[in-house]
C-alpha cells in the first residue's frame, strides 16, 4: 500500500492548509451566517438525540470534501465494512474485532471463523442478567446469608475504565442499597482504602481480566481473597463472594472461583473495547438489565449510522476527519477532553486508553515505520473545574489544542437549576476559544472602565486573546443509557477511522509490554541488562524504605 501522505488527497489538503491557514474563525462566522448549519451533523433515532457542531474548526467549505477524499483513498469504508462482517483485521494477533457484535440488538448473525457468535453473546448476557438480577433484588446471599451491599470491581485499563466511567457516569440510574468500588493499581493503598469502606460479609468481588494473568488484578484478587476468607470463615465463603469475567476459564478454576460463576467473553473483543461484554458486569449490576440494554441500544444505533450514513454525513467519520485535520496538517499534539457532566468526570481518563492504546503507534500494519504523527495524547477533566485549572494555556498558550466540550441538553438531579450556568459556560468557553479578543476590544473596554492611557498600553497585550482555536461540541439529548452507549461509540469508531487512516492496527498494545516484562524482571532481580539509574534507584529504594 502506498503511504497515505505521499498520495495526492494528502497533497492537496496540505496545500489546502496552506491557503487558509492565515483565516480566523471570527471571519468564516461573520462571512456565512449559516456555518452551523452547514458543519453540524446530528443523529436522531427515536429515542435519542446526538449532535456534534463541529463549525468552530479550521476548516472552510472545502475542507471535509478534501478529508473525504482521503478517507476513501484509505479505503474507511472497505475496512469498516470488513470489521463489521468478523473479518480477522487485527492483524498482529490474528483476531476479528467485534465490540459491535456485543451490541448488535438486531441478532444479525456475525460469523468468526464460519462461526455465527451472536448465539454465544445472548447466551452470557442471560447468564448475566439472572446473575444481576438476584443480586440485585437481594436473593443472591452471601456465605452467612446477607444480601450484597458491596460491590468491588478487581481489574485494570479495560477491565476497570469502561466499568468504572460508566458506572459513575449513570450515577442517577444506580440501585439505591449497593455501593460500587473499582480496584485497579497495585499499590496496597487502593486495596487499603477500599476495604476500608466495604463489610466482607456483604461484599462482592468480581475479578475482571481478560487473560486473568494480568500481574495488578492477580496480586489484588489473591490479597482480596486472604482478605475475605479471614473475615467470613464459613467454608464456601469464596463461592458466595467471587466471581470472574474472562476469556481464561483455567484460570478462574485454577483460582478457586466456580466456572458456574464465571461470565465468559472472547478473544475479539479488545480489552478496552469490552465494557459491553461481561467485563459491564458491574454497570448491570448497578443500573440493572433495563439500563445495561438501554447502553447497548444506543451503541448499536451509532453503530448502524457509522455502518450505513455516507461517509460525508457520518459522525464518527467527521470527528475522525477533523482530528486527523489537526495532527496532520496542524500539527496539534494533544486533544482535550472536556465533558460538562460531572457525573462524566471520568470520561477522559476512559478515552485515553481507548484512543491511546489503540493509536499510539509508530509501525504500520506491514510492520514500517509510520511516516506521519499518529495518535493525540488525550487529556481532560470536567467542566468547569478544567476552566479554573487548564484554559488558561488552552486561550493564551503557544500549543494549539483542540476541544471536545460534551454536553448533555437535559436538566436534571437534584440541583438541576445549575445546569444553565454549566451550559452557559460550556458555550461561553468555545466562544470565547473561536472569537478571542482583539486589541480594539480589549481597549475600548478597559477605557469605558475608566483606565488611563498608561494602563491600557501597559495591560494591553496581556489582555488579548489570539482566538481562532477551535474546538467541537458534542450535544445529547441527556445523560442516559442510551445517549452513553451512542457517545462511547462514537469514540470508539471515530478511533477507528483515524487507525485505518494512519495504516496502524488499533487492536494490539505490544507497547505496554516492555515495561511489564522489566517490572517482573526488577522484582526477581533477573534482568539481564541493569542500566546505573535503576541500580542506583533500587539501592536508595531499598536503604530509605528500611530507614
Ligand atoms: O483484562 P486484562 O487481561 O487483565 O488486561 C488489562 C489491560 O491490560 C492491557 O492489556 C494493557 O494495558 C489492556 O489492553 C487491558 O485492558
Amino acid at each position: 500500500m502506498t503511504d497515505l501522505n505521499r498520495s495526492s488527497d494528502w497533497i492537496a489538503l496540505e496545500q489546502h492548509q496552506r491557503d487558509i491557514e492565515k483565516l480566523h474563525l471570527r471571519d468564516l462566522f461573520a462571512a456565512d451566517p449559516q456555518r452551523f448549519e452547514h458543519f453540524h451533523a446530528r443523529l436522531s433515532t427515536g429515542q435519542g438525540d446526538l449532535v456534534l457542531d463541529f463549525s468552530k474548526n479550521r476548516i472552510t467549505k472545502e475542507t471535509l470534501p478534501l478529508l473525504l477524499n482521503l478517507a476513501k483513498t484509505a479505503g474507511v469504508d472497505v475496512w469498516r465494512d470488513r470489521m463489521f462482517v468478523g473479518e480477522k483485521i487485527n492483524n498482529t494477533e490474528n483476531r476479528a474485532v467485534l465490540h459491535v457484535a456485543l451490541r448488535n440488538r438486531s441478532n444479525r448473525p456475525i460469523k468468526v471463523d464460519g462461526q455465527d457468535v451472536m448465539p454465544a453473546v445472548n447466551t452470557v448476557l442471560a447468564k448475566m442478567r439472572d446473575f444481576a438480577e438476584r443480586v440485585r433484588n437481594g436473593s443472591w446471599l452471601g456465605a452467612t446469608g446477607k444480601p450484597i451491599r458491596y460491590v468491588v470491581n478487581i481489574g485494570i485499563g479495560g477491565s476497570d475504565l469502561g466499568p468504572a466511567m460508566v458506572t459513575q457516569s449513570l450515577r442517577r440510574f444506580r440501585h439505591p442499597e449497593i455501593k460500587f468500588h473499582f480496584l485497579s493499581n497495585i499499590d496496597g493503598a487502593h486495596l487499603d482504602a477500599i476495604l476500608d469502606q466495604v463489610v466482607a460479609e456483604e461484599t462482592l468481588f468480581i475479578i475482571s481480566s481478560k487473560t486473568f494473568t494480568t500481574q495488578e488484578t492477580m496480586t489484588n484478587a489473591r490479597s482480596a481473597r486472604n482478605w475475605l476468607t479471614s473475615q467470613v470463615t464459613v467454608a464456601d465463603a469464596v463461592a458466595k463472594h467471587f466471581v470472574a469475567v474472562s476469556t481464561n476459564a483455567k484460570g478462574v478454576t485454577e483460582f478457586g472461583i466456580d466456572p458456574a460463576n464465571m461470565f465468559e467473553f472472547w478473544d475479539w473483543v479488545g480489552g478496552r473495547y469490552s465494557l459491553w461484554s461481561a467485563i459491564g458486569m458491574p454497570i448491570l449490576l448497578s443500573i440493572g438489565w433495563e439500563g445495561f440494554e438501554q447502553l447497548l441500544a444506543g451503541a448499536h444505533a451509532m453503530d448502524r449510522h457509522f455502518a450505513e450514513a455516507p461517509l460525508e454525513g457520518n459522525l464518527p467519520v467527521i470527528l475522525a476527519l477533523i482530528g486527523l485535520w489537526y495532527a496532520n496538517f496542524w500539527k496539534a499534539a494533544s486533544l482535550a477532553i472536556l465533558p460538562y457532566a460531572q457525573d462524566l468526570a471520568r470520561l477522559p481518563a476512559y478515552l485515553q486508553q481507548a484512543d491511546m492504546e489503540s493509536n499510539g503507534k509508530g509501525t504500520t500494519r506491514q510492520g514500517r515505520a509510520v511516516q506521519t504523527l499518529t495518535g493525540p495524547i488525550l487529556w481532560g477533566e470536567a467542566g468547569t473545574n478544567g476552566q479554573h485549572a487548564f484554559y488558561q494555556l488552552i486561550h493564551q498558550g503557544t500549543h494549539l489544542i483542540p476541544c471536545d466540550f460534551i454536553l448533555p441538553a437535559k436538566a436534571e438531579g437534584k440541583f438541576a437549576d445549575h445546569h444553565r450556568l454549566l451550559a452557559a459556560n460550556c458555550f461561553a468557553q468555545t466562544q470565547a476559544l473561536m472569537l478571542g479578543k482583539t486589541g480594539d476590544e480589549v481597549r475600548a473596554e478597559m477605557s469605558a472602565a475608566g483606565m488611563d492611557e498608561g494602563k491600557i498600553k501597559q495591560l494591553l497585550p496581556f489582555r488579548t486573546f489570539p482566538g481562532n482555536r477551535p474546538s467541537n461540541t458534542i450535544l445529547l439529548r441527556r445523560l442516559d443509557p442510551y445517549h452513553l452507549g451512542m457517545l462511547i461509540a462514537l469514540y470508539e469508531h471515530k478511533i477507528f477511522v483515524q487507525g485505518i487512516m494512519w495504516n496502524v492496527n488499533s487492536f494490539d498494545q505490544w507497547g505496554v509490554e516492555l515495561g511489564k516484562q522489566l517490572a517482573g524482571d526488577v522484582l526477581s532481580g533477573s534482568g539481564a541488562h541493569r542500566d546505573g539509574s535503576t541500580e542506583g534507584l533500587m539501592a536508595l529504594y531499598d536503604a530509605l524504605g528500611k530507614s
